[in-house]
This record gives C-alpha cells, sequence and structure tokens, in this order.
C-alpha cells in the first residue's frame, strides 16, 4: 500500500501539487489523468522518490520494494550498444533475468548491436521497457509510454504489461492521455487538475464498456 497525506510541491512560490490524502493498494495498477501541467508527473516522481515534495508525507509500504520508471525524457549512456546498456543495468541491479528472453520480448533482438541513439523513437521506447524490467520492479511507474509506438506495437505493449502484472504482483502508476490505455491496463484512475485531484474512479467492467463515459469525466473534471 502507498499512502499520501497532506501532499504539497511548489517551485519557488508557485503551488502546484495539493493532495490531501491518497492510497494505493498493492497490486493496483492505477491510472493518472489530467491537463497538460496538472502535475501528473510531478505526482509520480515524487511517489518514485525522484523528486521531493515541500510537505506531506508518503508512506510506502511494499514487500522488498524494487522500483523502475519509464519517462519521455529517460535516456541513456547515448553511444553505447542496447546490449551494453543492458550488461550495465543487469550488473547494476544484481538480476538474474533473462535478458535475452527480454530481447525477444519487445523484438529488439537484431538491434542488439545498435546504439541507443541510432533507434527510432518507438524502438528507444520499447527499449526503455526493456531496461525497466531489468531489476523485475515491483512498483512500475510508466509515463506516456505509448507515445510515439504505432498501433501494433501500442497493443503489444498493452498485453506485455498486462502478462507481467498477472505474473508478478506490481503496483503500477500509469500516467497517460489516452482513454482506451488507462481503461485496458488499470483498474482505477484518478484526474488531475491543478494539482488536485478532482475524480477518482474505479474502472469496473461495465465501466469498461462505456468509454465514452470515462472520456466525459476527463473532460468535465478538467473544465469545471
Ligand atoms: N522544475 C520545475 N520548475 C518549475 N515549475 C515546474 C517544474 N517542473 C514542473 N513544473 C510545473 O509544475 C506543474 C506541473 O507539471 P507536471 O510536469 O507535473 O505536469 P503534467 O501533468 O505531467 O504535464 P504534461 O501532461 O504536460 O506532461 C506545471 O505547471 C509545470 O510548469
Amino acid at each position: 500500500m502507498i499512502e499520501i497525506i497532506n501532499l504539497k510541491k511548489s517551485y519557488s512560490k508557485n503551488e502546484v501539487l495539493n493532495i490531501s490524502n491518497l492510497k494505493i493498494e498493492s497490486n493496483q495498477c492505477l491510472g493518472i489523468m489530467g491537463q497538460n501541467g496538472s502535475g501528473k508527473t510531478t505526482l509520480s516522481e515524487i511517489i518514485m522518490g525522484s523528486k521531493k515534495q515541500s510537505s506531506g508525507e508518503i508512506k510506502l509500504e511494499i514487500e522488498n520494494i524494487s522500483k523502475n520508471a519509464v519517462f519521455q525524457e529517460c535516456q541513456f549512456e547515448p553511444d553505447l550498444s542496447l546490449k551494453s546498456i543492458v550488461k550495465f543495468y543487469k550488473g547494476l541491479f544484481k538480476s538474474k533475468e533473462d535478458t535475452d528472453e527480454l530481447f525477444k520480448r519487445f523484438d529488439l533482438e537484431n538491434l542488439k548491436r545498435k546504439r541507443f541513439n541510432r533507434l527510432s523513437g518507438g524502438q528507444k521506447q520499447k527499449f526503455k521497457l526493456l531496461v525497466a524490467f531489468i531489476n523485475r520492479p515491483n512498483l512500475l511507474l510508466l509515463d506516456e509510454l505509448t507515445t510515439s509506438l504505432d498501433y501494433v506495437w501500442r497493443e503489444k505493449i498493452h498485453k506485455i504489461i498486462i502478462d507481467y502484472v498477472k505474473n508478478n504482483p506490481t503496483t503500477v502508476l500509469l500516467v497517460s492521455h489516452d482513454v482506451n490505455e488507462i481503461a485496458k491496463i488499470c483498474n482505477r484512475v484518478i484526474l488531475l487538475d491543478n494539482g488536485s485531484i478532482v475524480n477518482d474512479l474505479n474502472l469496473t467492467d461495465d465501466f469498461k464498456k462505456n468509454l465514452d463515459i470515462l472520456e466525459k469525466e476527463v473532460v468535465y473534471a478538467t473544465d469545471n
């Protein structure tokens, strides 16, 4: 379980996040939606510990916690081959993961010797997720994961994540602007507006059949 109490974040005197209470059950896939600048990345980075809050408390009660994240901006040493990057992270995490299988899963076997900065946008995105799996995280942040992926790979990545979560107890934070993606992967979604949670929805199967309702909730929550 992750519990957030009276969390605030300001830059200079500008408050960008103000969340009085949020509980995220373990092994839950939480979608985080909201307009540009509403605080999604700030909230998820604070939960992951890569950014510090101005005040408030975050309790991370996850057994044997292993974290990882995929961000738009995350980059790797541009001149290293994918194989070398994976070797580096495998060593860093002291991981026993079968990385050949990971290369296969993401259809990147033929690019092992290529440098990261020579990959296309979509290939980079797939590779970032491959690296995020090396330490078998049980807390995983995916921030705009499928931006720059084609339709086929977007679907494949959704399946890879759903299968991973089925086989490994994981708390997933999925930041996305895509209602379909959220509905496919998450069982709950929070909507942020101006740094506050303005809606918190359980994504039941019935709800998922009526995605236009979710779309309306997103528009309503952020227009009012
Ligand atoms: N380093 C920073 N310094 C000053 N302001 C910042 C900084 N990082 C973020 N902000 C501000 O905090 C607010 C929330 O930004 P954040 O990146 O969390 O939004 P977001 O919902 O993830 O947006 P997007 O959908 O555009 O990625 C914005 O107003 C942004 O300008």
